[in-house]
C-alpha cells in the first residue's frame, strides 16, 4: 500500500525532513523520534550515488512514507551524472519508495519517470523551483497545466518570494487546485510554509539539525506551528 497517498486522502499537510546520505541509521531514528510525516530522500545530495548504496539508504527508511528527489542542477540539485542515470536510479528506487519528485524541465526523462512510478504505485511529484523570482500568474498556471497534462499526481511549485505580490501570485495557483505543494522560498517566504497548507498544499518541507536553506523553518519549530494552525495535522495516529 502506499501509504503518502493514504496520509494525503486525509487531507491533512504534512511536514517532510529532507535527508542526505549522511549517517542515515541515525537520521532515521531521529525522524522516528521526532515523528516526521515524510522523509524525502534527497539522492542528488548523496556523496555516494551508485544503485546499492542508495538502495540501502532508502532501505533505512522503511517505514517512513518517503519521496525520492534527484534535483538537477538546471533547479538548484546537485545531481552530477547524466539523465541516462538519473532514469536508472529513478526505476532502481521507485519500487521502493511512495513518491518521486522529478522537475518538468527534465523533459527527456519526465515521461519514463512517470510511467516507473505509475507502475510501482508510486506518485509522481512534478516539480518547478525558480531561485531568482517568482514568474507571473499566468505563467505559475502554466506550469501547473504542463505538469497535470505530463501526468502528475502533484504538482510542487517552489519559488523565491521577494515581496508580498509574490505570495499572492503563489497563493493564487495554490488556490486554483486540490493537488498542489506551494513554497514561497527565502526570508519572505517563509510565512508561505505555514500559511499555505492551510490553503492546501500538501507538503510544508523542514530540516533536522543541518542548517535551514531557502528560509525553512526547522522540523520542531514547523511541528509546534503546524500544531498550533491547522487543528487537523497530527490528529491522525499512527
Ligand atoms: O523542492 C523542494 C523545496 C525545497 O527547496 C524548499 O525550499 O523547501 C526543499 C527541497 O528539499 C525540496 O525538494
Amino acid at each position: 500500500m502506499n501509504t503518502l497517498r493514504a496520509l494525503f486522502d486525509t487531507g491533512a499537510p504534512l511536514v517532510a525532513v529532507s535527508f542526505d546520505d549522511r549517517d542515515v541509521a541515525r537520521a532515521a531514528e531521529e525522524a522516528g523520534a521526532a515523528r516526521v510525516d515524510v522523509a524525502e530522500i534527497r539522492v542528488d545530495r548523496f556523496a555516494d550515488t551508485g544503485t546499492a548504496h542508495v538502495l540501502r539508504q532508502v532501505e533505512a527508511f522503511k517505514g517512513f512514507p518517503t519521496l525520492a528527489t534527484i534535483r538537477s542542477r538546471a533547479e538548484g540539485g546537485f545531481w552530477q551524472g547524466s539523465d541516462e542515470e538519473r532514469l536508472d536510479l529513478f526505476r532502481a528506487v521507485a519500487p521502493h519508495v511512495d513518491a518521486v519528485d522529478v522537475e518538468l524541465s527534465s523533459r527527456a526523462i519526465l515521461d519514463d519517470v512517470i510511467a516507473t512510478a505509475r507502475e510501482h504505485d508510486a506518485l509522481a511529484v512534478v516539480s518547478f523551483h525558480d531561485f531568482d523570482r517568482t514568474p507571473p500568474l499566468d505563467d505559475l498556471r502554466a506550469t501547473a497545466r504542463d505538469a497535470r497534462a505530463a501526468g502528475a499526481d502533484v504538482v510542487k511549485i517552489s519559488t523565491v518570494a521577494r515581496s508580498r505580490d509574490d505570495l499572492k501570485r503563489l497563493c493564487a495557483v495554490l488556490l486554483e487546485g486540490d493537488d498542489l505543494i506551494v513554497i514561497g522560498m527565502g526570508e519572505v517566504g517563509t510565512a508561505s510554509r505555514i500559511l499555505f497548507p492551510a490553503l492546501g498544499s500538501k507538503i510544508t518541507y523542514t530540516f533536522l539539525g543541518a542548517a535551514p536553506t531557502s528560509g525553512q523553518l526547522d522540523f520542531p519549530e514547523t511541528s509546534r506551528l503546524m500544531r498550533l494552525f491547522h487543528p487537523d495535522y497530527g490528529r491522525r495516529e499512527s
